[in-house]
């Protein structure tokens, strides 16, 4: 067997085998938190005229000092169909289209009014185009407002909205099959002998994809047989990504290597030089993507966030598939690293980073008290309080 890939080169080796799914249309609410399959592009220009920004009158921009006598209103929806010259001011609201000839807004906290007669009391607009959003402030017909594979945040909802388009450009969900496997698991967590474990990693890994978007459906506890393993990837007939956990190392009830041979997959990669997570790998059958994670929950969660997650990112069209990084000042020392370069578990808080106590792969207590990966290089000396490194949130799957 060939030696365990560097990081990068694997996750690289993954993402190159996910085409971004077919393109749909849907409606922008509905393209929340997913990515877009074609650059936004603005069908009309916002505002498509001049608006004023507050409440008050508007006035021409070589009279910003009054008096003024009141000739109209323009509401919000109501544009005022007259001129307004010297001498003359026109009601106006927020959001309200700025008539002709007007070049300022005085808000009304600023004036008095008896009647049509209107009077500055305050300190008047300043200078001409005080309060007005000119046309095109926001963004005009043809700007390219966001790229192809950017994420649509709530704003792009309403900027999508705002663009004139009634669609908006996705990639098809994932739909993903995750299988937990092994003979010690107990599917009820309260009825659970001491040579069992309750069955936790599917359903954890289903939560970690649950910022995604995306269609999940679980299948197991499954036994270390292989004929039950080989009948559960049949089941998982429609999925884009099928993700194992357990059974994926080198003992003899590891049949996750074995059940995918029969059932027809090519192994792409398997192993790579981490900690933990060394005995991930990865398989293809036709156009679906098998991610064998390994059984020890630590493994699962950190290889399903360094793996799965941008995985389905790069299915779902996003530019820029891997986690986040940033650079945080460790406040304790941190122990020498082993052979393997290491993600630990760890607490960030403002630019600092501390350790988690439990480091073990099965430790799951100390990866719920965390909130960030550190990278931890291979043969790293111990690095003193103080010593900058880098961690990964891990808040929203990792990206920002
Ligand atoms: N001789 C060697 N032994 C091991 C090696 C090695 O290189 N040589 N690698 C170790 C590493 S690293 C890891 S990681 C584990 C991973 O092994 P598997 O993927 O085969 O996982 P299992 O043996 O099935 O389970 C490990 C551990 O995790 C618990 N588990 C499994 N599935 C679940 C689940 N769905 N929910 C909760 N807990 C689960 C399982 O009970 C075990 O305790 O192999 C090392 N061994
Ligand atoms: O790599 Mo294993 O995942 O150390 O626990």
């Amino acid at each position: 067997m060939s030696a365990p890939l560097p990081l990068e080169e694997a996750q690289q080796r993954l993402l190159e085998l996910a085409e971004p799914l077919p393109l749909e249309r849907v409606d922008p609410p509905s393209a929340l938190d997913r990515w877009l399959a074609e650059p936004l592009v603005a069908a009309r220009t916002q505002p498509a005229c001049a608006m004023s920004a507050m409440d008050g009158y508007a006035v021409a921009g070589n009279d910003l000092s009054g008096p003024w006598q009141v000739i109209g209103e323009s509401a919000a929806g109501h544009p005022f169909a007259g001129f307004v010259a010297a001498g003359h001011a026109v009601r106006i609201s927020t959001g309200a289209v700025l008539p002709d000839g007007a070049g300022a807004v005085v808000v009304q906290e600023d004036v008095s009014r008896d009647g049509d007669r209107l009077i500055l009391t305050g300190d008047g607009p300043g200078s001409p185009g005080k309060h007005i959003r000119r046309a095109g402030s926001d963004f005009s017909e043809g700007a390219v407002l966001a790229d192809l594979g950017a994420r649509i945040s709530p704003a792009h909802v309403a900027l999508t909205l705002s663009a004139g388009h009634r669609h908006v450009a996705v990639r098809r969900m994932p739909r993903l099959t995750i299988i937990d496997s092994g003979d010690e698991l107990a599917a009820d967590p309260a009825d659970c002998a001491p040579h069992q474990v309750p069955a936790s990693n599917g359903a954890m890994l289903a939560a970690l994809v649950a910022s995604h978007r995306c269609e999940v459906n679980r299948r197991g506890p499954i036994p270390d047989q292989l004929d039950e393993l080989i009948a559960a990837l049949e089941a998982a007939a429609g999925a884009d990504v099928i993700v194992t956990s357990g059974g994926a190392s080198v003992g003899d009830h590891d049949l996750v290597i074995p059940a995918l041979q029969a059932w027809g997959a090519e192994l792409d990669f398997w192993k790579v030089a981490i900690k933990p997570g060394k005995p991930l790998l990865v398989a293809r059958r036709g156009r679906q993507i098998v991610l064998g994670l390994p059984g020890n929950p630590v493994s699962s969660f950190v290889t399903a966030w360094l793996f799965l997650l941008p995985l389905l990112r790069r299915l779902s069209g996003a530019a820029d598939p891997l986690p986040m990084k940033r650079t945080a000042h460790l406040t304790a020392d941190l122990a020498a690293g082993g052979e393997r370069r290491e993600f630990l578990r760890g607490v960030l808080t403002e630019g600092v980073v501390t350790p988690a106590l439990g480091q073990d792969s099965g430790a799951l207590a100390a990866l719920a008290g965390s909130n960030c990966l550190i990278d931890r290089p291979a043969h790293s000396p111990v690095l003193p309080a103080g010593t900058p490194v880098l961690v990964y949130p891990l808040e929203n799957g990792g990206i920002a």
